[in-house]
């Protein structure tokens, strides 16, 4: 394989790809789950929240600006995911109290929430009067189907179901509205209703008569949903839905939630854009020819790298600093402070990866799990014959984990989520035969994987045709992004990173009796409730005669250390 011109190594660093701009410009956030701190020992994603807001001004300034002509106009988009992931959200109680003033500093034009704003009533209450209703965003914020409770108990939109605005410049008369996927696990302060349900309520349908397509110019659908997803294929019976009634307007969707980058053609005159993860990338969307009939409108996407050599490029500017993003990077540093997230409690030996490297690699952090930390559970209830399983859903490890300072900031980086120790009593016979129920699961049905590595296998199935695999020596690892328009989507060519299959599950065992009546522990993290009782059930019915089904009344809190703590116990270990 060649190296294409764009790799040349006579500059600072590699060439990176232009965009081309259009009438219409987007720029696209998703799933920042709270890293406005950028990532420290990652120069591919240096960049700040701050950074972000200066990019941002400078690229509106330079490239969008009032006497461009062709006339221009750009709308900046986030579709949720704002907490668990980062100890800016993570380590404030109620999570995300100061982090949502950081994220809503950008002057988005639309936004709306993902799962992450509706695991408890707590964060459905503070992102509904923080951001949904806010003064700043009040008008901006969309979501079609999620409905708030309020204190009094009535059903009211958690935000706008739609809004309708003409663009300043090129007068684009647009109909934007937000879905989240059908989730299921919501708060009592929340209704999730699935999309296709919800396009039949009254309020849809007066809305479908109130802008019939002579009066639209644009459909824009943003919202917490995978652009690529052949299991529930949400996006596309919205799109079949939408198509049937607007045959020829175009309709631009943004999306979210599976962490990676991709961008899908639904029909030639529809595409989808979906911006990755953890502030490491900026979607870049432009379409030009929105209004003519006679030709098909003409796409271009492009995934920024979060950092400020690529925002430098692409606002067309050789400082970065505005006074307003400075101030934020303040903001954010002094909130590290207060937090003390670089509060050092050890250090990382080597760097331990979570897909880069195969399942039973020394430098795979689920084998790290599995061979060592999992076992250092300890736990004050009686044992159940001196044996025990301990199972992890993969999915509550959601980085790796660099070598170097372990931080408290690391720990919540790797293991946000505060799941506890759940634990049932279960033959050795149905016990040991649960891990690889889960593990056959088709990925998207419980989603205990971590959704990128769900979503990478999905988009191998999906698109089996091949991008070239890139092995440069002075380039850095990062994403080869392979989607419907190509191998060129990202702006810097990075090495391709290997990725390895990563399973829904792991489990230690102690497991020495060969006699498979006997009763052992089955301890497992609470978000895997649901998923134990349906295997154990399952399995329990082809092994057992006259099986009786276990139920939430045979669970209990098995106590012990949290993950978190397990893995700081490691640390301190190996480092002394
Ligand atoms: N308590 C929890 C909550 C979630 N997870 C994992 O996160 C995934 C969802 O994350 P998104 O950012 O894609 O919304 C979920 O599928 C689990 O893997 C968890 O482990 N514990
Ligand atoms: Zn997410
Ligand atoms: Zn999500």
């Amino acid at each position: 394989f060649s190296i294409p011109a764009v790799f040349n190594s006579d500059n600072e660093s590699p060439g990176l790809r232009e965009i081309e701009l259009g009438e219409l410009n987007f720029l696209h956030t998703t799933d920042t789950h709270g890293w406005y701190g950028s990532h420290p020992g990652q120069p591919s994603y240096d960049a700040d929240w701050g950074d972000f807001i200066s990019f941002i001004d400078h690229f509106r300034r330079n490239r969008i600006n009032e006497d461009s002509k062709p006339k221009r106009d750009l709308i900046l988009i986030d579709t949720g995911d704002k907490h668990d992931g980062n100890g800016l959200a993570d380590a404030t109680y109620p999570n995300g109290l100061e982090s949502t003033n950081i994220f809503n500093s950008v002057n988005y034009d639309l936004l709306t929430l993902g799962n992450h704003e509706l695991y408890t009533a707590e964060r459905a209450v503070f992102e509904y009067y923080s951001t949904a209703t806010s003064d700043k965003f009040a008008d901006k914020y969309v979501s079609s189907n999620v409905e708030f409770i309020t204190e009094d108990g009535k059903n009211v939109p958690f935000g706008n179901k739609y809004i309708h605005f003409t663009t300043k410049h090129t007068k684009h008369r647009i109909l934007a509205l937000s879905f989240i996927f059908n989730f299921k696990k919501t708060n009592d302060r929340a209704i999730v209703t699935p999309v296709r349900e919800e396009v039949h309520k009254p309020w849809f349908q007066e809305m479908l008569k109130e802008f019939p397509p002579s009066k639209l110019d644009l459909i824009l659908v943003f919202g917490h949903l995978p652009a690529t997803d052949p299991n529930e294929r949400e996006i596309n019976a919205l799109h079949e839905y939408l198509r049937l009634l607007y045959p020829a307007t175009v309709i631009q969707y943004f999306g979210g939630h599976s962490h990676i980058r991709d961008f899908v053609q639904l029909d030639e005159r529809s595409t989808c854009l979906q911006s990755g993860r953890f502030a490491e990338t900026v979607g870049f969307l432009s379409i030009n020819g929105i209004k003519s009939i006679s030709h098909t409108p003409k796409f271009f996407r492009r995934y920024i790298d979060f950092n400020k050599k690529s925002f430098k490029f692409h606002a067309l500017t050789k400082t970065l600093y505005t006074k307003i993003g400075k101030q934020v990077s303040n903001k954010i540093q002094q909130l590290k402070n207060i937090l003390d997230l670089d509060y050092q409690f050890g250090t990382v030996p080597r760097t331990f990866y979570m897909a880069a490297r195969p399942l039973d690699d020394a430098d795979n952090i689920y084998n790290l799990f599995k061979s060592d930390i999992l076992k250092r559970l300890n736990s004050t209830i009686p044992k159940a014959n001196n044996q025990r399983i301990v199972m992890m859903n993969t999915g509550a490890i959601r980085y790796d984990m660099y070598k170097g300072p372990f931080t408290k900031n690391t720990e919540f980086i790797v293991l946000p989520f505060e799941n506890n120790w759940n634990v049932i009593e279960l033959p050795i016979k149905i016990a040991t035969k649960i891990e690889r129920y889960l593990n056959d699961l088709p990925y998207v049905v419980n989603s205990l994987a971590p959704p990128e590595a769900i979503q990478n296998r999905i988009t191998v199935l999906d698109r089996p045709n091949k991008c070239p695999i890139i092995h440069v020596p002075w380039l850095n690892e990062g994403h080869s992004t392979r989607d419907d328009f190509g191998c060129d989507g990202d702006d810097t060519p990075h090495n391709t990173e290997t990725l390895h299959h990563i399973p829904n599950v792991i489990q230690t065992s102690s497991i020495v009796s060969k006699d498979k009546d006997t009763v052992i522990d089955f301890v497992f993290f609470s978000f895997l409730t649901d998923d134990i009782l349906e295997a154990a059930n399952s399995i329990g019915k082809d092994e057992i005669p006259l099986f009786h089904n276990y139920t939430i009344s045979h669970v209990h809190d098995y106590g012990g250390q949290s993950a978190k703590m397990l893995l700081r116990e490691y640390i301190i270990d190996v480092s002394k």
